[in-house]
């Protein structure tokens, strides 16, 4: 379970983002440059917040007055990036080999070749990112990301460069996962109908302005 409190500012943009995310699927919508991207990056500790915490199964990840701030490989957070991030020189087997912790590589529960396979792409293991396609690529992203086994997911418009075939065929996958996981997804979209059938709750992002001058920007949000 995640639970977070925290503010967070990039230049003239700040936002306030309480979070509270059971095993489900969250949806995070809003228009660009309303803080979407900004939440993952601060949740994986890419990005620090300015105040209050987040904490994942009772773990401390970030807190100001304990004055904790836990670098992203000590979180056990997944993130899909939006172009998915697949090191070019590395085998998806070995792109997928990278996400397990050294101390399991050799255990046959994380068996990346395993792994490939349930997602449906065993039969790719030794060709190279630059010759798959990209609904291929985003398999390969999503099995690397839980190869590390995440206690969280964080999924950046996992579904945004795909055609519209496979992206219903990929909805339908990440449901799955989910459920077979069975830990927290939160996932940011601007697609109303990914929204609509991946998400157990929604929540959407607004953009103001605050400051006299018309530049500052905060973003508030509302649940659904
Ligand atoms: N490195 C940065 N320095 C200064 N401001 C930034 C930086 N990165 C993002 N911002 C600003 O922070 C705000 C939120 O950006 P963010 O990328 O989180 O939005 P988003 O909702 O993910 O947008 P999109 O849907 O276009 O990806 C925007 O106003 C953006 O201009």
């Amino acid at each position: 379970m995640l639970d977070a409190h925290f503010t967070a500012q990039r230049g003239q943009f700040n936002i306030e983002m309480p979070l509270h995310v059971e095993q489900e699927i969250l949806v995070l919508c809003g228009p660009s440059g309303s803080g979407k991207t900004t939440i993952l990056q601060c949740l994986s500790g890419l990005l620090k917040p300015v105040s209050g915490f987040i904490k994942l199964n009772g773990r401390v990840l970030f807190s100001d007055k304990e004055k904790i701030n836990l670098p992203p490989r000590e979180r056990n957070i997944g993130y899909v990036f939006q172009d998915y991030a697949l090191f070019p020189h590395l085998t998806v087997k070995q792109n997928v080999t990278y996400g397990i912790k050294k101390d399991h590589r050799n255990s046959s529960l994380l068996d990346p070749l395993k792994l490939l396979h349930s997602f449906g792409i065993g039969h790719l293991a030794e060709r190279y990112p630059g010759q798959i396609s990209g609904g291929e690529k985003q398999r390969v992203a999503l099995a690397r990301a839980l190869a590390t086994q995440p206690e969280l997911l964080l999924l950046d418009e996992p579904l945004c460069a795909l055609d519209k075939d496979i992206r219903s065929t990929l909805r339908f996958e990440l449901r799955k996962i989910h459920q077979e996981w069975q830990i927290p997804f939160i996932l940011v979209t601007h697609d109303e109908e990914d929204a609509a059938v991946l998400g157990d709750t929604k929540m959407s992002l607004f953009r103001k302005r605050t400051a006299a001058s018309g530049t500052a920007q905060q973003s508030t949000c509302s649940h659904s």
